[in-house]
């Protein structure tokens, strides 16, 4: 018997696994994704997101464990099942549009359903329906190499959506257009994935994408996931410190303390009681950007480094100090002027916001 939460699930993993020859590029994967949901894979080049994509899409078999779909098993490494890609209900959309070239718009965002046999009056009905979806009705005659790439990745979403498919999968799909395109599309994306009542996964290398769009993020790290939560959780309770150097703008700095005496100490300077580190002799503590200050604080802790470089965000400044061989980040409101070499003074806040053991899992 199914529970209510599995039928519920859109996505669900079981102990998935897979191999390269002996090369483990996703290794003991458990997920489940509820229906309309937005997950965002995010990770390091090489970590197994697209592989993950892939193997949801049906285009990688698993070596080891299960993928459900909408309650049904669509692959399993053990017991050999494997649903064909084109009959799971789930659309795929790449980095590279694909379009078959020779194909008006509307011709390729009909192909799948001709495919699929769908009736000539309801295929076309469907094309209309969708390309309004995408606001690119008036491109419906022209062909592929007459519209710009980024009206050619809207033709590519609208024939991926346009069979209903419930599942979508993005592989960073707006890698290819420029920034602003980029913002404009994000926001396209969510629009059409409330429309759709799609459930989508989406791989990006774009952090602040997957921060903004994700509903669930997952950070896969070597072929394992290091942490699954909202985006909100991720930052605000990150488990280990790669998920804490990885997410964030920019990320949270992570410095190696040791204890001394009742003290954890960094660079010759006490941070914070010896207690916080639960009996262990060295720990690492988080202090996010914006809880370390330029200049001397009264009573908080300080650090002397030497200016590296800064870079403007919005009304304030990223500024990058290295203290012994520790790069740390601080935000300093408005245009931060330094040269670099310049000696500063940081004041940390006279609390970490989060304690790891060495091997940075989180403790505190
Ligand atoms: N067909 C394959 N044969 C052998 N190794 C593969 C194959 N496909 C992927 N890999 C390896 O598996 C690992 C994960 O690859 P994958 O493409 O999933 O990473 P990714 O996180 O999507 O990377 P990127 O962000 O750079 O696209 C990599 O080390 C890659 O070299």
């Amino acid at each position: 018997m199914k529970s209510t939460q599995e039928e519920q699930d859109a996505i669900r993993i079981c102990k998935l696994g897979k191999s390269f020859g002996d090369y483990d590029a996703i290794k003991d994967v458990n997920i489940s994704v509820p229906k309309g949901a937005f997950l965002v894979l995010v990770g390091p080049s090489g970590c197994g997101k697209s592989t993950l994509l892939r193997l949801l899409a049906g285009l990688e078999s698993p070596t080891e464990g299960e993928i459900a779909l909408d309650g049904r098993v669509v692959s399993s490494g053990a017991s050999g099942i494997a649903v064909e890609p084109g009959a799971r209900k789930a659309g795929l959309v790449f980095q590279s549009y694909a379009l078959w070239p020779h194909m008006t718009v509307a011709g390729n965002i009909s192909w799948p359903l001709k495919v699929a046999k769908w009736p000539k009056q309801v295929r076309d009905s469907r094309v209309d329906e969708v390309l309004s979806l995408l606001g690119i009705g008036n491109l419906a005659d022209r062909f592929p190499a007459e519209i710009s790439g980024g009206q050619q990745q809207r033709v590519a979403i609208a024939r991926t959506i346009a069979p209903k498919p419930s599942i979508l999968l993005f592989d960073e799909p707006l890698s290819n257009l420029d920034a602003k395109l980029r913002v404009e599309m994000r926001s396209e994306l969510m629009r059409i994935h409330r429309a759709t009542g799609a459930t989508s996964v989406y791989v990006t290398h774009d952090q602040v994408e997957a921060m903004t769009m994700a509903s669930h993020v997952i950070v896969l790290n070597n072929g394992k996931v290091e942490q699954s939560a909202s985006p909100y959780e991720l930052l605000e309770n990150p488990r280990t410190t790669f998920v804490a150097s990885f997410i964030g703008t920019p990320p949270a700095n992570i410095l190696p303390a040791d204890r001394i005496g009742d003290s954890l100490v960094f660079d010759d300077t006490p941070l914070a009681p010896a207690s916080f580190a639960r009996g262990r002799d060295k720990v690492q503590l988080l202090y996010r950007a914006q809880d370390v200050a330029i200049g001397a604080v009264e009573g908080r802790p300080q650090l002397a480094g030497t200016f590296m470089e800064a870079a403007p965000i919005d009304a304030s400044s990223m500024v990058s100090v290295l203290v012994g061989n520790i790069r740390v980040t601080a935000m300093s409101q408005g245009y931060f002027k330094a040269v670099p070499g310049d000696v500063l003074t940081l004041s940390l806040a006279s609390r970490p916001g989060g304690v790891f053991s060495a091997h940075g899992e989180r403790i505190d």
